[in-house]
């Protein structure tokens, strides 16, 4: 693995599917009963009875990326591309995250591009990952290093570069409460950190054009 992913993100952290010990349904259930109560409603009412199934099944799907391992979607690779061995960059991959101080939604863009050694993946496959991750308790800077060290160590390729940009809405929402702020991160590996000329050609071709095609 690249020196500056694995110093980011120990392996286990991402090749693994994290171990989890689930409670039941029925002790989640109870559980958004007492958080119902903390916000001074009452659970019993007609709206609310339901509630607590309704929000135990949208944790589920909200956080299925603990139940993937991302290196595994990398796993099919093409070689046949005609000798292209250039700039692959999948922009504006939107992703709806939660953070783990608060547990509340982040809500951003990545871009990710990498230098091909030889072999590329299927561009969905970059999409995937974002998402896996994001269906994860995150910090930013956090799921930028994952998705470049992951895409490093089993892709393999000449270099990495994530940008992520993104609108906490703990600091929206409460706390400081600053609408419209966003957070910029990048993780640049190989040839993307040691060659100052691909980054700035990666965050050129990440700018050019925004706005969708
Ligand atoms: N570095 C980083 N910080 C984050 C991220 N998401 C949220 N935060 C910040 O995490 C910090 C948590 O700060 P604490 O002081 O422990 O918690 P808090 O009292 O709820 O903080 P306030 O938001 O300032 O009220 C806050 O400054 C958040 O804005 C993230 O992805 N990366
Ligand atoms: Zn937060």
């Amino acid at each position: 693995m690249d020196a500056v992913a694995k110093k980011l993100m120990p392996q286990s952290a991402y090749m693994d599917k994290p171990a989890t010990d689930r409670p039941t349904e029925a002790e989640v259930e109870a559980a958004v009963k007492v958080l119902l109560r903390w916000t001074g409603d009452d659970p019993q009412r007609e709206g609310l009875i339901d509630t607590p199934k309704r929000v135990t099944k949208a944790f589920r799907e909200m956080f299925n990326g603990y139940d993937m391992c991302p290196a595994d979607e990398l796993g099919r690779t093409f070689e046949e591309v005609a000798g292209y061995d250039d700039l692959v960059i999948v922009r504006d991959i939107k992703f709806h995250s939660h953070c783990e101080h608060h547990m509340v939604p982040i809500i951003g863009k990545a871009h990710v591009g990498y230098l091909p050694d030889g072999k590329v993946v299927g561009l969905s496959k970059i999409a995937r990952v974002v998402d896996i991750f994001a269906h994860r308790l995150q910090t930013q800077e956090a799921m930028t290093a994952q998705i470049a060290g992951v895409i490093q160590d089993v892709l393999n390729p000449r270099g990495v570069a994530v940008m992520i940009e993104a609108e906490h809405m703990c600091m929206a929402m409460r706390g400081i409460r600053k609408q419209g702020s966003t957070t910029l991160t990048s993780t640049f590996t190989g040839v993307f950190r040691d060659t100052p000329e691909e980054q700035v050609r990666f965050v050129t071709m990440v700018r050019a054009g925004g706005g969708g095609i």
